[in-house]
């Protein structure tokens, strides 16, 4: 079986090529956008959202059929078009160190996308390693229940909260310590995490 490595890439201005302008490139194209790519989507013809932020200027169209000069200085290539043969011709002209995932060929392909649940910093990846897209998308949709809206304050005041401790604190068990204690559940209920913080580390430091 093949056993997915799972990462988070850094995209912010690498160029990324989509292949197809329908409904699936313009999902995988929405996270491109998230992620802060230079996007380039080539196809003859692009749905009404994808032309909306090519006209915004958010992702760059080549009104063209693929051929290999598409794809040359690109970090990250996704195909999305409704003709295998033209997947399997990206596949062909790419190099095998490029990133490239076809959307009608996960085999062929050298990662796939998981369903991807979000609260500002959280970032939860869900694969079923290409078993059942759908399945990825229920578990996706099942995790709003356990990490509500209350969670991109909190992720952020952890954010903020950790980077303070690893430059203030120097001692590795109180590190340790506090990091562990900013993830207790009273924290992501608090309203007033910042004063609970300093009494947290007030008690622990005077002990
Ligand atoms: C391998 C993978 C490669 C990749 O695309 O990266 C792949 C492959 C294929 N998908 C197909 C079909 C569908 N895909 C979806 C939906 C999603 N597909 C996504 C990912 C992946 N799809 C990767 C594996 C993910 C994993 O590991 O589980 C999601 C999670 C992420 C995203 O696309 O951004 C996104 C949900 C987004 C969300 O969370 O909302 C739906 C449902 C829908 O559209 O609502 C259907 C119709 C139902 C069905 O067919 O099951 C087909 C057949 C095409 C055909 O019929 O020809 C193939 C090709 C094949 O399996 O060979
Ligand atoms: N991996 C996934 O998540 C899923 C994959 N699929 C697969 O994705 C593919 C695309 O599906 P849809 O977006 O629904 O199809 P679609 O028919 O809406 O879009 C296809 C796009 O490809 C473009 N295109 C066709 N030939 C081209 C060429 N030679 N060069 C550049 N662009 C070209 C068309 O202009 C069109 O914009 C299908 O092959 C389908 O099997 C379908 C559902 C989910």
């Amino acid at each position: 079986m093949l056993d997915y490595y799972p990462i988070y890439l850094n995209l912010m201005d690498k160029k990324a090529v989509v292949i197809g302008g329908g409904k699936v490139a313009e999902r995988k194209i929405k996270g491109l956008i998230e992620a802060k790519a230079e996007i380039t989507v080539v196809s003859p013809a692009l749905t009404e959202k994808l032309h909306h932020y090519h006209l915004q200027g958010t992702i760059t169209w080549k009104k063209k059929i693929f051929s290999a000069d598409d794809i040359s200085d690109a970090f990250l290539i996704i195909t999305a078009v409704n003709d295998a043969k033209v997947s399997l011709a990206v596949k062909k002209a790419a190099n095998p160190n490029q990133l490239l995932s076809l959307a009608d060929h996960p085999e062929e392909s050298n990662f796939i996308l998981p369903s991807v649940y979000k609260q500002g910093k959280l970032n939860i990846s869900i694969s079923t390693s290409g078993a059942s897209p759908i399945l990825a998308k229920k578990i996706k949709q099942n995790l709003s229940n356990l990490y509500g809206p209350e969670y991109k304050d909190y992720v952020d005041f952890l954010y903020n909260c950790r980077k303070w401790i690893l430059q203030e604190i120097q001692d590795p068990e109180m590190k340790k310590s506090l990091l562990s204690a900013i993830t207790e559940q009273d924290f992501l209920t608090s309203t007033a995490r910042e004063k609970d913080f300093k009494e947290v580390l007030e008690s622990r430091t005077n002990q």
